[in-house]
């Protein structure tokens, strides 16, 4: 047999580890599980021994020694049962508080790189896999190996109680197959718009501002109810299906009982047997067609526990496959390299950027200029890792840079987006990108970027609330908030998309002196504007036009070639 070599190098993701060293609570489960399903032959015993011993004997005695034995062993079966289905719950607990984080981190990267619909579903499926743990179907499935030792015992009362059993059995797992294949796709619609949906939904309440203005809120509305009344119809189509074959199931298990006890009376008459038989075979039956009957009703929490599990460990698989990629060491004095980046867009092939190369050595400032549409924020974009170059390579300190979160979580990286997106409540998370564990850096950005006398002067200080993405703050205020966060933790090169668009000359001011202390402390800084009042500022100009660098050097020299105004010639 060949073995795939690519597999067999994939260490297990950390769900596969987890469940792993579960094993042995599972196990445990599994023992309590036995050991409830052997009481449960108790009422079995019972009744055989009272017509075997008390009716024969007539002794009242042995009547209630016998309930009282049997009594103890149904509680000490139920206690059993409970104690399972804690059991369970907690390995779901336990599974979530190890895995929770991670996943999260995953998620994060997957919507970052490759589909955040995916991610979203992704994340969601470990609150599936807990919730399957704590739902009775995974008790069932412990259930579901005795199935077959009840209906052995059957057999072992007479071949002929065995077959009805077996029957049964075969009879209600084929019910079982047929749910599934019935719904399976329904449900995988009614899944796929649910998800569409509260994605749009989402989406109009991010925006819902915008959407109020333009008075939107019905088209917006109608798109979110369109995709929820598919997925509706599709739930309800599934239902409907699995209600039929449930109604098909009962009629077989009854059926199924009426058999057992009018075949264990003729064998009662025709071999004068027991007639305790009559009512154990019927018991028997019963328990071992409850866990396959079970199975129908639990069919859909296993298929969707299993399709979130495979879900999520492909998910972990792929974040993990990207990260294996790039195990370079990082060299942050070799600078920014970009050879031949170039950027075609997934959607319309389009092609945003070609052949884009330039240098950037520690302490130097470029400023990205061009027409409006010439790829400039495109080409921060890529310099900053946001998205990843379709071609060629952006390099920082000869590391891919859409690699460097793989980087043990260090922060090369500091990125001031033209929507400034200000993530966290108080100021001190908003700067600390969330850490918050060293508060001396936050100050230190802050004081940087020459906002620290400003913060202080608030009545909260650093714990200042900014409000959900920075609503309670001005644009230019926002702006200043996004580039203390851009230089928290002095990061190798910082990119600037329109830092002063919104400045006063106040601002912008402050802005310069920023970035002038940004290159005393040897960070590249990358700089995209409109405004020519920032090149003095820069030792490098890169112009930008249609996608590509049309000219790249240091400042005075593309500032003189290219940019001063044609000398009038006097008339
Ligand atoms: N995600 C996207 N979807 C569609 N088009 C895009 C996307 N990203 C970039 N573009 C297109 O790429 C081209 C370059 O855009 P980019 O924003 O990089 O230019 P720019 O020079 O920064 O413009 P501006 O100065 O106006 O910000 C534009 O034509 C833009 O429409």
């Amino acid at each position: 047999m060949t073995t795939n070599p690519k597999r067999a190098e994939q260490p297990p993701t950390h769900l596969a580890t987890a469940i792993r060293a579960s094993a042995g609570a599972f196990c445990l489960v599994f023992l309590y599980s036995c050991g409830y399903n052997l009481f449960l032959l108790a009422p079995s015993i019972y009744l055989l021994q009272i017509y075997d011993r008390v009716l024969s004997s007539r002794s009242l005695d042995t009547l209630i020694m016998l309930t009282l034995i049997i009594a103890a062993a149904v509680v000490v079966g139920s206690l059993l049962d409970i104690v399972r289905r804690a059991a369970l719950s907690r390995i779901g607990s336990w599974l979530d508080h190890r895995l929770r984080p991670v996943v999260l981190t995953a998620c994060f990267e997957y919507g970052a790189r490759t589909d955040a619909g995916l991610a979203n579903e992704g994340y969601r499926d470990l609150s599936t896999l807990r919730q399957f743990l704590d739902s009775p179907a995974a008790s069932l499935l412990f259930d579901i190996p005795w199935a077959p030792v009840f209906l052995l015992l059957l057999f072992l009362v007479d071949p002929v109680l065995g077959t009805i059993g077996l029957v049964s059995a075969i009879a209600l797992l084929l019910l079982a197959v047929l749910t599934e294949f019935s719904t399976r796709q329904p449900l995988a619609q009614a899944n796929a718009t649910l998800a569409r949906s509260q994605m749009r939904f989402a989406n109009a309440l991010r925006y819902i501002q915008v959407i109020r203005a333009m008075n939107m809120q019905n088209g917006a509305a109608q798109l979110v109810y369109r995709d929820a009344e598919t997925a509706r119809h599709a739930q309800d189509d599934a239902m409907h299906r699995s209600e039929i074959v449930l109604g098909l199931s009962k009629s077989v298990r009854m059926l199924a009982q009426i058999l057992m006890m009018g075949a264990a009376t003729w064998l009662v008459l025709e071999e004068s047997g027991n007639p305790g038989i009559i009512f154990v075979s019927s018991l028997l039956l019963g328990r071992g067609l409850a866990p396959v009957e079970g199975a129908i009703g639990a069919w859909r929490a296993v298929a969707f526990a299993c399709t979130a599990f495979n879900r999520l460990n492909r998910l972990l698989i792929a974040v993990a496959s990207q990260a294996n990629r790039r195990t370079v060491p990082m060299h942050e004095a070799s600078g920014l390299l970009l050879d031949g980046v170039g950027y075609v867009l997934a959607s319309d092939n389009r092609q945003i950027l070609s052949g884009v190369s330039m240098r950037l050595v520690p302490g130097d400032c470029v400023a990205l200029i061009g027409p409006s549409g010439s790829g400039k924020s495109t080409l921060g974009r890529i310099i900053a890792g946001v998205q990843p170059a379709t071609s060629g390579c952006a390099l920082l300190g000869g590391v891919d840079i859409s690699a460097l979160p793989f980087f043990g979580g260090t922060r090369h990286v500091g990125y001031l987006p033209q929507d400034i997106e200000l993530i966290g409540g108080a100021i001190k998370d908003v700067i600390g990108r969330l850490d918050g564990t060293d508060f001396g850096k936050v100050v230190q950005a802050a004081k940087l970027v020459g906002l620290h006398e400003s913060i202080i002067r608030l009545p909260r200080g650093y714990d200042t609330d900014v409000g959900d993405g920075g609503a309670l703050l001005l644009r230019a205020e926002r702006q200043q908030l996004g580039l203390a966060r851009a230089v928290y933790g002095n990061p190798a090169l910082v990119v600037l998309d329109d830092p002063n668009s919104s400045l006063d000359y106040e601002g912008e001011r402050r802005l310069f002196t920023a970035i002038a202390r940004m290159r005393s402390l040897r960070m590249m800084v990358v700089v995209i504007t409109h405004r020519m009042g920032i090149l003095p500022i820069t030792n490098k100009i890169a112009i930008m036009r249609n996608g590509t660098i049309e000219a790249f050097g240091d400042s005075d020299h593309i500032f003189d070639t290219y940019l001063q105004p044609p000398a009038r010639t006097g008339s």
